[in-house]
């Protein structure tokens, strides 16, 4: 809130307005509601507000200081969108041009995916595709366009020599490849059995650099060549150069990390880019949200149900327990435990000893993401980025989320 106290002061270049205030120390910006603000004050707001020239007066109070992504940028209507953000970071050189066309070619595929999933009901897009991938899960027509339009996307990037993906039984090798070689792991409509009810979705990716032993064109010996793409897939999230996640829900929000931290960028349909919106994210230490599938409670280990009968009978929150959210959608409930805190599980159990998500294309990417954002990745023993996967849709347990949340649940694992 801005104090204007001498005349001079209020003489503002540009919209030339000026006017006297009677000795009393008053918040210019608060009078702006005050039914009393004279036409002059008015008439020389609405000024500044069209021109933005006068630097004397200060903003209203609504609007939020200058950041770091307004730096340099000294007109109102310069946007900082995910593209900008990548020419910084490789001027930076924290990445290089390839990994950003990679980065690019997968945000243009969210966009697009993002378009589809939200014209489903209209568009006769929703239901069963009538297929079943590798895991023997029933495909919705969306999986099935989804993977293509995210595949389309990797191969006309020009920059991708892998791509493995949830909806295909095995990693590809990619011929449009002109350089960069990376590998590119997703999944591409996560939580897909939401979409008929509208209810929130998400991609997944992670990138890796190429494994050196493991060259993918080795035309003549095509069986060699798919031993090689399952090598070059099959790296511990530890190697991840960049992952990230694509929500489609009431706003569609692009977060990816490059080991730098964590960024967000909202879809703004208007001008068709992903704008910065959640620079440099942290989850707080704690959290009062848990989101667990209790439905599976039964077929967990006695120790797991004790930690979750110890959230129910907290008073930690001011008195008060735990809290439960439970999308059924890891994005979803990734995406707001991010936010908010609190912790994320999908553990093993009696009829999946291993849990239901997949280690190199949900559970990597995701706890590469909040481990950047200051949080953990587990399996309740084993830090998720310290396995290396032996087969692509492998699936380990997995707890993500803040990083107390996450100590506090492996005490009960260590005493099993
Ligand atoms: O319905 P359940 O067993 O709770 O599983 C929900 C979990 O499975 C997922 O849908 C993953 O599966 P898909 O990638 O096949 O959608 C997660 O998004 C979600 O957290």
């Amino acid at each position: 809130m801005s104090l204007l106290l001498s005349e001079q002061v209020l003489a503002h270049e540009g919209c030339g307005t000026s006017r006297q205030i009677a000795g009393r120390v008053r918040p210019v910006v608060a009078r702006q509601t005050a039914p009393s603000v004279s036409r002059a004050t008015q008439k020389c707001l609405s000024n500044h507000k069209a021109q933005r020239s006068c630097t004397k007066l200060q903003a209203p109070a609504t609007e939020a200081p200058p950041t770091d992504k307004q730096a340099g940028a000294d007109s109102p209507y310069a946007l900082y969108t995910l593209t900008t953000w990548l020419l910084k970071e490789e001027m930076k050189g924290t990445i290089d041009g390839e990994l950003a066309t990679v980065i690019s070619s997968i945000g243009l595929a969210c966009k697009q995916i993002a378009s589809l999933v939200q014209r489903a009901s209209l568009s006769d897009m929703n239901g069963l595709a009538g297929l079943a991938n590798q895991s023997g899960e029933d495909q919705k027509k969306l999986d099935v366009i989804s993977n293509e339009v995210f595949s389309n996307c990797l191969r006309s990037s020009g920059r991708t020599g892998v791509i493995a993906s949830e909806e295909e039984d095995v990693p590809v090798s990619v011929e449009e490849t002109y350089s960069g070689n990376y590998v590119v792991v997703f999944d591409p409509l996560d939580g897909s059995s939401n979409i008929d009810a509208g209810i929130s979705t998400g991609s997944i990716f992670g990138i890796y650099e190429p494994s050196d032993e493991c060259s993918v064109d080795d035309m003549e010996n095509p069986e060699k060549m798919m031993d090689n793409c399952i090598l070059n897939c099959c790296q511990p999230g530890s190697a991840l150069l960049c992952s990230g996640y694509c929500l489609y829900s009431s706003s569609t929000i692009f977060v990816l990390t490059i080991g730098k931290g964590v960024y967000g960028f909202t879809y703004d349909s208007m001008v068709g880019e992903f704008i910065l919106t959640h620079p440099d994210l942290k989850v707080p230490n704690l959290g009062k949200i848990y989101a667990f599938n209790e439905g599976n409670y039964e077929g967990w280990t006695p120790k797991l149900k004790e930690y979750m009968d110890s959230l129910k009978s907290s008073e930690k929150w001011n008195g008060k327990p735990y809290s439960a959210r439970y999308i059924g959608s890891l994005v979803g409930d990734f995406h707001r435990t991010l936010l908010y805190g609190g912790i994320y599980g999908y553990p093993g159990d009696t009829r999946n000893p291993n849990g239901k998500l997949r280690l190199l294309y949900e559970c990597a990417p995701m706890s590469f993401i909040m481990e950047q954002a200051g949080g953990s990745g587990s399996t309740g023993t084993t830090r998720v980025l310290d396995i290396c996967p032996e087969k692509v849709h492998q699936r380990v347990p997995l707890f993500v989320g803040s990083k107390g949340e996450v100590d506090y649940l492996e005490t009960f694992f260590d005493k099993e």
